[in-house]
């Protein structure tokens, strides 16, 4: 039986099963199998990956960003403004049917911009190219939800569900459930609410069908009736909605979008709010640029080191050179993340954005 068959059995089994206290373990396990298939569905075949369909592309660059969304939204116009890509657009649906790789450049970093085929209503089961898009949004640091202005909120809710259902975390939640490895193994339960809806046991259950054993669990909640994917640590992918098309709507409409949490309104056509599409983008991807400076020399102002959020003395070392950090003696910081300008440091020390580094050698 393949994988959309067992999927089916399953949810024809959930269907005809009654609810109620004597049927809730079963149910619950059942929703686990059905979560772990789906799961399934996402992982690379071999068969699709080697046919040069054009998913495999190489990561490159400090970043990834991928542009999701169902057809003929606007994500090539974005990609050939945004990047010296190019990619064809057009009225219809569908045009684009492989995943088309550009580079944003932005504050020094060079940012990937994946552009991707449209996604339709159970591209999650592995309808269309779901599957294969998904997998590649998996692989981004940020996901931009991309959204026609002119389609009303139900677009948004749609896209947003066959996300989630595959484990991609959007913004509004924090994981429900999360995992850190424990070196004597076996499952140690902690809740910070009080379980009016499952029980330790059921959560064992479902833990159990995902191999989870030797991984202790802290459910910060559970919902009822649902069964919240299990990562295994995995960061989530964030994702940032952006309205295209607001050259299409009225002022009200365009003001009533853009003052949702987290949106973005722009236009490609019109080449309206881009700049601040980027500084969202640049927020959602956290990156921290470093510039360097020899003993005596002005800085390199053109050479960034782009870090993550929270990057140490330690990393920047490391980007620079292999054996740095081991010759380490001290550093001068210059910038936002020091008290004084310049504060000698050590190898601990937390880089903020635009800060100056002079590495002192033993
Ligand atoms: N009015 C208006 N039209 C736009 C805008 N951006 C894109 N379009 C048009 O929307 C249509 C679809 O654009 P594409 O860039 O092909 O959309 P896509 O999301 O890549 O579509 P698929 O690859 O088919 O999924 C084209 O006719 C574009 O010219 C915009 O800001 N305003
Ligand atoms: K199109
Ligand atoms: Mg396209």
């Amino acid at each position: 039986m393949g994988i959309l068959e067992k999927i089916s059995e399953i949810e024809k089994e959930i269907a005809r099963t009654q609810k109620n206290k004597a049927t809730e373990y079963h149910l619950g396990l059942l929703k686990a199998k059905l979560a772990k298939y789906r799961a399934q569905l996402l992982e690379p075949s071999k068969s699709a990956s080697s046919k040069g369909e054009g998913f495999d592309v190489m990561k490159s660059g400090d970043a990834r960003v991928a542009l999701i969304g169902f057809p003929s939204v606007g994500k090539s116009t974005f990609l050939s403004l945004m990047t010296s890509t190019a990619s064809e657009a057009a009225s219809y649906e569908f045009t684009t049917l492989t995943c088309i790789p550009g580079v944003i450049e932005y504050k020094g970093a060079n940012i990937q911009l994946l552009d991707l085929p449209g996604i339709i209503e159970g591209a999650a089961q592995g309808k269309g190219r779901g599957r294969q898009v998904i997998a590649v949004a998996r692989t981004a640091d940020v996901i931009i939800m991309m959204l026609d202005a002119t389609k009303g909120e139900v677009q948004r809710s749609l896209l947003e569900k066959e996300l989630e259902s595959v484990g991609i975390r959007l913004n509004k939640h924090k994981p429900n459930i999360y995992f850190k490895p424990k070196k004597g193994g076996g499952i140690s339960f902690n809740s910070t609410v009080t379980l009016t809806q499952c029980s330790e046991k059921l959560v064992q259950l479902i833990l159990h069908e995902y191999n989870l054993q030797c991984r202790s669990a802290f459910p910060r909640r559970l919902l009822p009736g649902r069964v919240h994917r299990c990562d295994r640590g995995q960061p989530g992918v964030h994702a940032l909605p952006v309205y295209n098309k607001i050259d299409q709507i009225s002022m009200e409409e365009v003001d009533r979008l853009a003052r949702k949490p987290n949106s973005v309104v722009i236009s490609c056509g019109m080449k309206l709010n881009l700049d601040y599409l980027l500084e969202m983008l640049w927020e959602y991807l956290a990156l921290t640029c470093i510039y360097t400076k020899k003993r005596g020399q002005r800085p390199d102002f053109t050479d960034a080191i782009i870090l993550r959020k929270g990057a140490s003395v330690e990393h920047v070392c490391h980007r620079i050179h292999r054996s740095l950090a081991s010759q380490f003696k001290y550093a001068l910081v210059w910038g936002t993340s020091t008290k004084y300008s310049p504060q000698r440091v050590g190898l601990t020390h937390t880089m903020e954005h635009e800060d100056v580094i002079q590495i002192v050698k033993k």
